[in-house]
């Protein structure tokens, strides 16, 4: 497909999972933000995505100081309000200044048992708070080595992306994540990224149309570290990417986000 263009600015965002408390997190975005300078930003979005007790404080910072740092959410509820105990609302998370709310994470559908359903109903809650989704896919070590891996992100997406419509489509963010290279130091190669990250891009041409397939950013996440994003960011269809272990540190994490300067 064609190459990443302007209108595709890239995306690094560190989701954090259960790691920072509140104040752990204000010193990890002060360092952060002590590293990247303006120009960073122009080149590319950076978010953070603290535990929920974090992003009041996260907000906080970053409205202060002024930073370019986005932020969001790690999950969201389905639903709107009501007796939902435990649950928090895209209309909270908007209300707090989110720019994204993760949905689909592999590790919400294998510990939480999210089907597709539920992710898609996550999606539309926060789209219609005006939140980004960051829609995640991404196969199991079986499925990829039964070769199915196409297939089933794409029936992954397919089922996240139900009635949702194409301007809604257009700002959404596609995360394709290889659950075996979740956390294990085991990266795709750039060529599986480009491949499945190709393949999504198509579904979405043919989903909506090539405005939305050209439009829609596509991450990979999965063992990302500044040793590797650059070749990963070389490929025609990823866009950013989504980091998880190397967000925590912010040398890392600021290499990462200025992949541009490292070799390929
Ligand atoms: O959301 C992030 C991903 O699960 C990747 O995590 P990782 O970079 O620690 O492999």
């Amino acid at each position: 497909m064609a190459p990443a263009t302007p209108s595709r600015k890239p995306l690094m965002a560190g989701n954090w999972k259960m790691n920072n408390n509140h104040l752990e997190a204000i010193a990890l975005v002060q360092k952060m933000a002590f590293a990247l300078k303006e120009p960073d930003f122009d080149a590319v979005d950076v978010a953070v995505i603290p535990p929920f007790t974090a992003i009041r404080s996260v907000q906080t910072l970053i409205d202060a100081d002024r930073l370019a740092i986005q932020y969001g959410a790690q999950d969201v509820s389905q639903h709107a309000s009501g007796a939902y105990t435990g649950e928090i609302s895209a209309a909270m998370l908007a209300k707090l200044g989110c720019t994204y709310a993760v949905v689909g994470h592999s590790e919400r559908r294998q510990y939480h048992a999210e089907d597709d359903a539920v992710v898609n109903a996550k999606a539309r809650a926060a789209l219609a708070a005006d939140l980004t989704p960051i829609l995640c896919v991404g196969e199991g070590l079986e499925v990829r080595k039964a070769g199915e891996h196409v297939a089933h992100c794409l029936a992954q997406l397919d089922g996240g992306l139900e009635k949702i419509t194409a301007d809604q489509a257009r700002r959404t963010v596609i995360a394709y994540e290889p659950v075996w290279a979740i956390g294990t130091g085991e990266v795709a190669t750039p060529q599986d990224a480009q491949e499945v990250c190709a393949a999504i891009r198509t579904r979405l041409a043919d989903l909506y149309d090539g405005g939305v397939a050209d439009e829609a950013r596509i991450l990979y996440g999965g063992s990302v570290k500044g040793g590797n994003i650059a070749k990963l960011m070389a490929q025609d269809d990823v866009d950013g990417a989504l980091v998880g272990g190397a967000s925590l540190d912010p040398g890392e994490f600021v290499k990462i986000c200025r992949y541009r300067d490292l070799p390929v």
